[in-house]
């Protein structure tokens, strides 16, 4: 089983032209208890190298409710609603239209007969991704067919219930629709989010799903041992984030990794059918980092609050220090007020107000390490130099380069090694060290040029000759370096 999965990846890959060889390939599929396939490593892998380059199967939206709405094919935003003039019901720009490729799922979309075709119908948008399932050839299927899946659980399908009413001839028991379904359990199991290069299209923040059939044998983990990046062909370049013994198992992240316990529980739970049970889930500290912490309400106590037994839902919280306990129910209702009213101010309230909120309220309820807290120091590092109508203060850039400092030290106490928002932080640390020499007007001495470098070469590194590279990298690195 292992072996003819094995060879149908291989194939895969060299049909995209980026298999490095049986002599380089550094992994391998095993089967083991617990987790089904896995890949594991096939030598020892050093951190930052390079493990292997997937390309997707299946590209396209995710089943989001996107802000704007762009051509399915090029994936520009459109100023303006240009539904396809051949009636398909679909986004599509003027020079997509056009192509072969967009011929293709036009004729098979309107062969069902679409009623209403002059209405844009987002729930066609987002079942387009597993529509484009039934394009494949014959090889491609075979490969889909072997990936894990999920069937039958009722979040998995939801995308193909939605369109049946959309069209005249596609009645549930039909073939095609019981093949949509298959095709939208393999993407909801296996599925990666893919973001679009920058470059072409500022402030897009748009992102879609894609079906990489290799990376996707990697299961999951906490503390994953991998990180990866895209680049502008939308491959997906997987990278070890720190030494990966040979016979070692190689994992990804399938929550993000600066949640909480319970919240990449309920997040795998709900949306991927399983739990995990892996180090970082039993340890209730999560290796003293207290990112699910929130500071005891006890009037004479410092310490932090965690639930007693993390993989309970239910679970009593404990003070570390002075014992009180809290029962799930009101630990549950601080953190739900707490998170709502951070998303809230995220979503409408200027970065500077927020920072303020932070310093001078959210401090005294929540712990430095806590993940919202994590959440609203990272939105404000992105966001709040790019404000309009604000100038930022020495204070501010000072803000700014702890925060940075905070996160690190929590990635490192969990024990991450090398990761994406590692690169990230990086280089955010090296342009506010800049910016901050700049206006205290001191001159930059030998030692902090070198700093600078290191910085920014840790994020060459990372993220570099990626989609997330940041536009200046090279221009500081020519500068600095
Ligand atoms: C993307 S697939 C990974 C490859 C899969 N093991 C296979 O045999 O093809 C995801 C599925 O693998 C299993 N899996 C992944 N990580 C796991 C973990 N930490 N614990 C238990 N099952 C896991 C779950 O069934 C999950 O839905």
């Amino acid at each position: 089983m292992c072996e003819d999965f094995k060879r149908a990846l291989v194939d895969h890959i060299k049909n995209g032209n980026i298999y490095p060889g049986d002599d380089k390939c550094a992994w391998d599929i095993e089967e083991l208890p617990v987790y089904g396939r896995c890949l594991i490593a096939k030598r020892d892998i050093e951190a930052n190298e390079e493990i292997f380059r997937d390309h997707p199967l299946i590209v396209g939206p995710r089943v989001n409710n996107y802000i704007k709405i762009f051509c399915i094919s090029c994936y520009k935003v459109l100023n303006k609603l240009t539904l396809c003039s051949q009636k398909c019901k679909f986004p599509v720009c003027s020079e997509c239209e056009k192509t072969e490729a967009h011929r293709v799922e036009c004729e098979l979309i309107r062969s069902w007969k679409l009623k209403n075709e002059n209405k844009y119908s987002k729930h066609l948008f987002r079942a387009l991704t597993v529509i484009r399932g039934l394009l494949l050839t014959k090889e491609e299927s075979k490969l889909i067919n072997m990936m894990a899946c999920h069937e039958n659980s009722s979040v998995q399908n939801m995308e193909v219930e939605k369109i049946l009413d959309e069209f005249d001839e596609l009645t549930a028991d039909s073939e095609i629709v019981q093949k949509l379904k298959k095709i939208s359990s393999i993407l909801n199991t296996n599925a990666f989010e893919v973001g679009l290069p920058h470059d072409s299209q500022p402030d897009h923040g748009i992102s879609l799903r894609g079906l990489f059939p290799l990376g996707a044998v990697m299961n999951q983990n906490c503390i994953p041992n991998t990180y990866y990046v895209y680049n502008d062909h939308k491959i997906m370049i997987v990278k070890s984030s720190k030494l990966i013994k040979k016979g070692e198992q190689i994992f990804n992240s399938y929550t993000k990794l600066l949640w909480g316990t319970l919240q990449r529980r309920v997040h795998l739970g709900y949306s991927k059918n399983f739990l995990c049970n892996c180090e970082r889930c039993l340890d209730r500290t999560e290796f003293n980092s207290n990112i699910s912490g929130i500071k005891c309400i006890h009037p004479q106590c410092d310490s932090i609050m965690l639930p007693i037994n993390p993989l309970v839902v239910t679970s009593p919280w404990k003070c570390e220090k002075c014992n009180f306990k809290l029962d799930h129910a009101r630990a549950s209702k601080i953190t739900d007020i707490l998170s709502k009213q951070i998303f809230n101010r995220i979503s409408t309230e200027p970065m500077t107000k927020i920072n303020h909120y932070l310093k001078n309220k959210l401090a005294n309820f929540l712990p430095d390490g806590n993940q919202f807290t994590i959440e609203l120091k990272l939105q404000i590092i992105l966001k709040m130099k790019q404000e309009s109508d604000y100038i930022m203060t020495i204070e501010d850039y000072q803000d700014i380069e702890k925060y940075c400092q905070d996160i690190l030290n929590i990635i490192d106490k969990l024990t991450m090694g090398e990761c994406f928002v590692k690169g990230i932080l990086y280089h955010e640390i090296a342009i506010t060290k800049i910016r901050l020499s700049e206006l205290q007007g001191q001159e930059m001495n030998d030692e902090m040029r070198e700093n600078l470098a290191c910085l920014l070469k840790k994020t060459q590194v990372i993220v570099g000759n990626s989609i997330s590279e940041p536009k200046d990298l090279k221009d500081l690195l020519k500068i600095y370096s």
